[in-house]
């Protein structure tokens, strides 16, 4: 295994810049998520790492080796990329077995010892491996995906949206086995999904990218913490968007005077609150007052629809399941730890603060 780097890719199709300065490191034997919404570029970069295209500019390199961008491009072939694709693409006439070992040498097919290691690296049991296709469920048949595209032990691996076509329930417990088992192979590996709950939970990093270019590479925790922009903060998780006026390090809202992390004093802004920092109390308690407009129960816990009185914004918290306010009451809303500033004209229209 090795590490990737990307500097500069730039790609068009036609007169459409797809990829613009693309600047991205995936250190060895780690996972990174490109995160982005549809017609982002996410494929376009992934293909462009396997050598099934080549940039317009900038390089890509595999450890110390070059393989586009300077030169002639290293083939598709040599690049001992291990590739997954949305729906594992497994010949359907072959059997799991035959289909993980299609692209070892005939003896390593006939010792089984490497099918064996693959299938327990994926958490599959070794009885599968005379089954066809078909006699799986869907997250099994990804992890035979994933075994076939490490079995040559390929540099990195590169997994385009391989859980989207899996229902929630079997989406979670594959995408964590599929993380564990790239982990314990040691792959440097790069998944590309839309999914930000995939991308936070299963990632070493995450990298977000717009329209073709990236703007933030961070930790899970630092896309969400200390995100670039408001629209990152939004599509990387619910948020309460308020107009504020920052002063002394601290925002003045319609959600009282939060301390802020940062933002410069005297400037109109935009303060962004997590659904889950805000707490609700039955008696005043440093929050302001709020209506409880409805309450969606989720078992784990609720979302709470409020508007700030008398006739503030619309918010909405998510509280502790057993924590359940009555709707038509009055609760004190409270927000707690920082709230993050953004400068106000970055926050778009009016219309979309104070949502989630
Ligand atoms: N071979 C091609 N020829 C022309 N345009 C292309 C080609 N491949 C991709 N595009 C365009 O490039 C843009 C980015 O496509 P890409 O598939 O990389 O996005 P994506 O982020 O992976 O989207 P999705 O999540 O929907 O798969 C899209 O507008 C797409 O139409």
């Amino acid at each position: 295994m090795t590490s990737l780097t990307l500097s500069g890719i730039a790609k068009s199709f036609g007169s459409t810049r797809v990829l613009d300065g693309i600047d991205l490191h995936v250190p060895e034997h780690s996972l990174t998520a490109v995160l982005g919404p549809s017609g982002c570029g996410k494929t376009t970069l992934l293909r462009l790492i396997a050598g099934f295209a080549d940039p317009d500019r900038g390089t890509i390199t595999f450890g110390d080796r070059i393989v586009a961008g300077q030169g002639r491009p290293v083939p598709a072939r040599r690049r001992r990329v291990g590739y997954v694709p949305q729906e594992g693409a497994l010949f359907p006439h072959r059997t799991v077995g035959a289909n993980i070992t299609f692209g070892l040498p005939r003896r390593a097919r006939r010792a089984g010892r490497r099918l064996h290691e693959l299938l327990d690296l994926v958490g599959l049991d070794r009885g599968l491996a005379a089954r066809y296709p078909h006699e799986l469920s869907g997250g099994q048949q990804q992890r035979v995906a994933l075994a076939r595209a490490l079995a040559p032990e390929p540099s990195v691996v590169l997994l385009d949206e391989p859980f989207s076509s899996l229902d929630a329930g079997l989406r979670e417990g594959t995408g964590r086995a599929v993380a564990a088992a790239l982990q314990a192979s040691g792959a440097t590996a790069v998944l590309v999904t839309h999914d930000q709950a995939e991308a936070l939970s299963l990632a070493d990093q995450v990298a977000v990218m717009r329209e073709g270019r990236l703007v933030q590479l961070d930790t899970p925790r630092g896309v969400y913490t200390r995100p670039h922009d408001v629209e990152v903060a939004r599509f990387v998780g619910d948020a309460v968007l308020l107009p504020a006026r920052i002063r002394d390090g601290r925002a003045e809202c319609a959600l009282g005077v939060l301390p802020v992390r940062e933002g410069d004093d005297g400037h109109s802004a935009q303060v962004l609150v997590r659904p889950e920092q805000i707490r609700l109390h039955r008696v005043p308690a440093g929050g302001v007052p709020a209506r409880v407009d409805e309450v969606s129960y989720y078992g784990h816990d609720a979302a709470v629809r409020l508007t700030v009185l008398p006739d503030g914004p619309k918010m909405t918290a998510r509280v502790p399941g057993d924590e359940l306010p009555t709707p038509g009451t009055t609760v004190h809303a409270a927000v707690e730890g920082e709230a993050l500033a953004f400068p106000s004209e970055a926050a778009g229209s009016p219309a979309e603060t104070a949502t989630v």
